[in-house]
């Protein structure tokens, strides 16, 4: 048998080239690929990225809600949740609560005049290492119903990395074709935000589904309702960029702050799934007081105990469980995206420091 002719030499070049060039760009096509940024496929990546178009780069804080403070309390659980629920919080007593107010966003200077909405989110720990987290806005619905919706909507409000201006003529496009976010837009127009964070109702907007001690599950939306009338914010209260802030340190000074938490169940005909869409508001809806939200100490959000949390909404004792609304798990996973991202960058600037 003859000898194989050895290759040229050109073509061993060539083959060279694809070892060192092709083989890596290959593995390195797969793994970003499996982090998503080569993929059209929505995921919590795409999401964060979009946030983060959104403002200048802000490391080491929240990519949404990246203003905010650290608060701590309790809930007293009065009982009468359990008539919805067998989770351990609606358990007469009290469970400790480690809480964050803020605003949205992912500017950390944000100035609070430019907010027309307030969050609270909570963590409350109960027994046997169960724990309840939840993150509300101060509007009983949002924007978008789908995450696909919400990427799309922060396209929109992507600045342009050139200028850093919007382009206002991309976000009428995006509502335009978007007519569920009009009940979001009416809500502001008719509700001035509060003068406060100590006087604003908070909504969890996404049905859960509660399980009593039989089994029985009902679709319930809750609120956090003040103790504190509303009043709404006014010339004076946004002369100031931190009013929000120190309108709350002020009101800490004087006394512990109170909120109740009101478990609305649903009647046939309302939609559980859809975030977008208020439930009407009836005489006859059954409405369950299940106890009072105290918080009475503010830390900066910089070393608070609420800093390295994620207050994600799916984190849930027995006997809570999560609709089919679809930002739920969308809201896990860019949660947790969020939060690997600040958490790492604050970890790199810490050792910098050293
Ligand atoms: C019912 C709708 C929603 C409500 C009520 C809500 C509320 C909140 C609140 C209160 C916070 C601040 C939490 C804190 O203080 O740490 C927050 C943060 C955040 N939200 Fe949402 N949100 C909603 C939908 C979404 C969706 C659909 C996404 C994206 C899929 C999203 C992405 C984020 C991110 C990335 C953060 C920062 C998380 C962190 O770093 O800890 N949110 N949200």
């Amino acid at each position: 048998m003859r000898d194989q002719p050895a290759r040229p030499r050109s073509s061993r070049r060539t083959l060279r080239t694809f070892a060192v060039c092709a083989i890596p760009a290959a593995l390195a096509a797969v793994f970003l690929s499996c982090v998503g940024w080569l993929s059209p496929r929505l995921n919590a990546r795409r999401i964060v990225n979009a946030f983060e178009a959104t403002t200048t780069p802000h490391p080491g804080f929240r990519r949404n809600h990246a203003k905010g403070i650290c608060v701590t309390g309790h809930f007293d659980s009065n009982g009468d949740g359990a008539l919805l629920s067998r989770a351990s919080v609606f358990a007469k007593g009290r469970y400790a609560v480690v809480g964050r107010l803020s605003i949205p966003g992912g500017d950390p200077g944000e100035d609070d005049a430019a907010a027309t909405v307030r969050s609270l989110a909570l963590r409350m720990t109960l027994p046997r290492g169960e724990e309840w987290r939840l993150a509300m806005n101060s509007t009983p619905v949002f924007p978008v119903r789908t995450p696909q919706a919400l990427l799309e909507q922060l396209q929109a409000d992507a600045r342009d990395p050139r200028t850093g201006r919007r382009d206002p003529a991309k976000m009428q496009a995006f509502l335009d074709s978007h007519p569920e976010a009009r009940a979001f837009r009416r809500f502001i127009e008719q509700h001035p935000p509060s003068s406060g964070y100590d006087n604003a109702t908070y909504y969890g907007i996404s049905a859960f589904q509660t399980i009593d001690a039989h089994g029985i599950r009902r679709f319930v939306r809750w609120e956090v309702v003040p103790d504190k009338p509303y009043r709404a914010v006014d010339a004076g209260d946004l002369r100031d960029p931190d009013f929000l802030f120190y309108d709350l340190s002020k009101s800490l000074r004087k006394g512990p702050l109170r909120w109740h938490l009101f478990m609305n169940v649903a009647m046939p005909g309302d939609t559980t799934d859809d975030s977008t869409r208020q439930w009407v508001s009836s005489p006859r809806r059954p409405r369950i007081d299940a106890g009072t939200l105290v918080i009475d100490r503010a830390q900066t959000q910089i070393d608070g105990a609420c800093r390295d949390l994620a207050f994600d909404p799916t984190v849930l004792p027995d006997g809570i469980a999560p609709s089919a609304d679809p930002l739920l798990a969308a809201r896990s996973a860019a949660y947790a995206v969020s939060l690997q991202r600040r958490t790492s960058e604050e970890a790199a600037a810490r050792a910098r420091a050293h």
